[in-house]
């Protein structure tokens, strides 16, 4: 028997405007897509078929992702590739209402196959002026840095960026969390922060609450991704409320990451009664099996989410955005017509 609340609520987060602050622009790579580019790259792949590579998805946790994921990134050779995974990405965010999107790119997954760091930005930069012009969707980039390799590395790589500064407006902190705490990257962000640039990690989505201590005491990230582990600590839940430290949850991805056992352990709803301000995400969509409103539908139903509730969660996509306060009202006044117009239906 369908619960006519949760339909409802389902129904307004499909239809509502959001922002999706956590999708990883490489994890969007569908394996059509991964399979056009590596004919048209001429890049052989350790899988037959389209199916063969959608079967190897059963993942045990992020590091055996994480190797899928970076094998299937090395289709992408020329700026052509950036901009087409990019582009595929806003149109389906364009069908989720998305009107605000962050986008995460890995630069040293790429600049490490011999990829110039310039096709990486200007592929991905030029996607994301034609979802502003054409599709009315507000993008930015974030430049994550690998933290499985070393901190010189991250600086080598945030100073191969800077020449294309203006289209990068901050840093972010990825790959394989446990064994490599925010701690190894504390002076490369501080360079960061000096040039102005906005600055997120992901935290406590395998690792301990201490990573997200880390991640907000000594790289003063702005918002933490994923941050799930919050709950084993009151004290840092406590002071992420107390801050209004944004957290970017992606429920999808930590079900298939095997984060949680099942979406109705979930952790979101306490995550919203503890006052945080958490959000819904997608993270890799293209392997998690969803994209943002997937995230939100199958979030809803397990958890059994309101309307309020959703409300709250798309208010506090736009509150956590780094846009400017103008645009921050106009998104705001988006979705307060949004809300008005399902009420009304
Ligand atoms: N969920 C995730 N955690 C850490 N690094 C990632 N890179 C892509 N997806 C990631
Ligand atoms: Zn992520």
């Amino acid at each position: 028997m369908k619960n006519p609340a949760v339909e409802r609520a389902v129904a307004l987060a499909r239809a509502i405007p959001k922002a999706e602050l956590h999708i990883h622009i490489e994890g969007s790579l569908e394996p059509e897509l991964i399979f056009a580019l590596a004919q048209r790259n001429g890049v052989a792949l350790p899988y037959a078929s389209v199916e063969a590579l959608r079967a190897a998805y059963a993942f045990t946790d992020l590091q055996s992702f994480l190797d899928i994921y970076y094998a299937g990134a090395s289709v992408l050779l020329k700026e052509a590739d950036f901009y087409d995974m990019a582009w595929a990405y806003f149109l389906r965010a364009k069908a989720d209402h998305v009107i605000r999107a962050e986008l995460f790119f890995d630069p040293q997954t790429h600049t490490a196959r011999g990829v110039p760091m310039a096709t990486v930005i200007q592929g991905l930069a030029r996607a994301c002026a034609d979802a502003r012009e054409k599709l009315g969707i507000s993008a930015a980039l974030i430049l994550c840095f690998l933290r499985h390799l070393s901190e010189e590395d991250a600086a080598a790589t945030l100073e191969a960026a800077l020449p294309y500064r203006e289209h990068f407006i901050g840093v972010g902190l990825d790959s394989s969390e446990v064994g490599h705490p925010p701690e190894k990257f504390i002076h490369v962000f501080a360079r960061c922060r000096e040039l102005g640039l906005r600055v997120v990690a992901h935290a406590g989505e395998e690792g301990p609450p201490d990573y997200i201590w880390e991640a907000l005491e000594l790289l003063q990230a702005e918002r933490i991704d994923h941050g799930v582990r919050c709950l084993e600590d009151p004290v840092l839940v406590a002071e992420l409320a107390r801050r209004r430290t944004p957290l970017t949850v992606c429920p999808l991805s930590n079900l298939k990451l095997c984060v949680v056992d099942d979406l109705a352990d979930h952790p979101m709803k306490q995550l919203l009664d503890a006052g945080l301000c958490a959000t819904v995400n997608s993270d890799d969509p293209a392997y998690f099996g969803g994209y943002l409103n997937d995230n939100f539908e199958q979030t809803v139903r397990a958890l059994a989410l309101t309307e309020a509730e959703v409300i709250t969660l798309a208010k506090n996509s736009f509150e956590a955005s780094f846009v400017s306060d103008a645009e921050r009202a106009a998104l705001l006044d988006a979705l307060d017509r949004s809300v008005g117009q399902a009420a009304l239906a």
